[in-house]
């Protein structure tokens, strides 16, 4: 790291003190006495305030629903984090007894600065501080047993023990996502193991038939298909899985799904939603969008390959993982080389010139990868 990397971040206050000002450096950041940054630290009449580029926080001693700024609580190790559009997140930092909030506001401005989205940032600045509690260093958190346990107030909660079906790890190499049945079979005809039937329009008049055909389809070949968005009729016409968005499982029935034996993959863009997806004990869990798409609007970045490995060292292999976003023929092997289990994608395959070909290929690809991978393990 050179020191045209290093961020500041300025504390106004001349007698603020925390206990993690000479760590922040692990992080790239310098945090000191000064007047002068944009990024800082200050008292405020409620207590303390973070004020980045964009946003302003406020660790607040009570929630006050008229503010549409961040605004964190800290009660024990317990985090509420109300944000500008009124919605409540909860961080758990299981292995703290207090969370201190001039350490906490230091660390989130560190990550902040290193271009976390919001609730990311509080994720890794509370594992960061945990991971220092338990004298296991300062350096960059991955070790999962650090992380706060994360949620929206209102999720959805399973019932204590359950879990959802678990799939098949050997058959979750490479993850077809396609709009058509035709397609579903082309791609079953050349070797795909899982898939995935993803109509976006709910009004189609022969969205049930597709349904249908698309979990035949499946049965048929003994591969995982699974139908994005619409669990209701996954449910009544027995499929083999269902993938939900971070949107979806806020209105979809998760206790129906997992009693009905489907499996859930859920989608995810970062370390809140990760650490989120936990709780419910999904199927897989799904990393994107790792490099621009035109297939979806995404509201998120592109995570990139450094984040996707990140992710993966955190997941480690408590779920399966599926990487999805703008992966083609010449990224695959970097992708696979994070040690994500499966690679999910749709114009590699839907707009090559020779789709069949390129199924074939790509399922080589991912198939070469993983078998050079076990050779390099034993041969350590
Ligand atoms: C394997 C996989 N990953 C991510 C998605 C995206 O799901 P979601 O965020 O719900 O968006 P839509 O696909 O419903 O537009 C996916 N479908 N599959
Ligand atoms: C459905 C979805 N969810 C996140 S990215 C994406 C689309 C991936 O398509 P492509 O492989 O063409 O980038
Ligand atoms: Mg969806």
């Amino acid at each position: 790291m050179t020191t045209t990397d290093v961020k500041q971040i300025a504390f106004r206050d001349a007698g603020f003190k925390s206990s993690v000002l000479d760590n922040t450096r692990h992080l790239g950041c310098r945090v000191l006495h000064s007047t002068t940054d944009d990024v800082r630290i200050e008292s405020h009449q409620n207590g303390l305030a973070l004020i980045t580029g964009t946003e302003t926080w406020q660790f607040v001693r009570e929630l006050d629903t008229a503010n549409i700024v961040f605004q964190a609580l800290c009660q024990d190790n317990l985090v509420t984090v109300q944000l500008p559009d009124q919605r409540i997140a909860y961080f758990q930092a299981e292995k703290l007894t207090k969370v201190n909030q001039n350490d906490l506001a230091v660390a989130l401005a560190c990550f902040i600065e290193q271009g976390y989205e919001h609730l990311d940032a509080m994720t890794l600045a509370l594992a960061w501080l945990t991971q220092q509690a338990r004298a296991a260093g300062a350096g960059w958190p991955e070790d999962r047993a650090w992380f706060p346990r994360t949620s929206f107030a209102d999720d959805h909660v399973i019932a204590d023990g359950a879990e959802f079906s678990s799939i098949r790890k050997e058959l979750f190499t490479l993850y077809p996502v396609v709009d058509t049945v035709e397609w579903l079979a082309l791609v079953l005809e050349q070797g795909v193991t899982t898939t995935q039937l993803r109509i976006k329009d709910p009004n189609d008049p022969d969205l049930k038939q597709k349904i249908q055909q698309a979990i035949a389809l499946g049965e048929q070949h003994g591969a995982q298909v699974f139908i994005n968005d619409y669990w209701q009729l996954a449910i009544e016409l027995g499929a083999y899985g269902v993938h939900l968005g971070q949107e979806d499982i806020e209105v979809a029935d998760l206790s129906a799904i997992q009693q009905a034996g489907l499996r859930l993959g859920i989608s995810t863009h970062g370390y809140f939603e990760i650490m989120r997806a936990f709780n419910l004990k999904p199927s897989y869990i799904a990393l994107g969008h790792i490099f621009p798409t035109v297939t979806k609007d995404m509201p998120s970045q592109p995570q990139g390959l450094t984040r996707l490995g990140q992710y993966v060292e955190l997941i480690n292999g408590a779920y399966p993982t599926v990487a999805i976003g703008g992966i083609n023929a010449e990224r695959l092997p970097k992708v696979k080389a994070t040690g994500v289990d499966s690679i999910a994608l749709v114009t590699a395959i839907t707009r090559a010139d020779d789709p069949k070909a390129a199924t074939q290929s790509l399922l080589n690809a991912v198939i070469s990868n993983a078998q050079g991978e076990a050779h390099a393990a034993v041969c350590e």
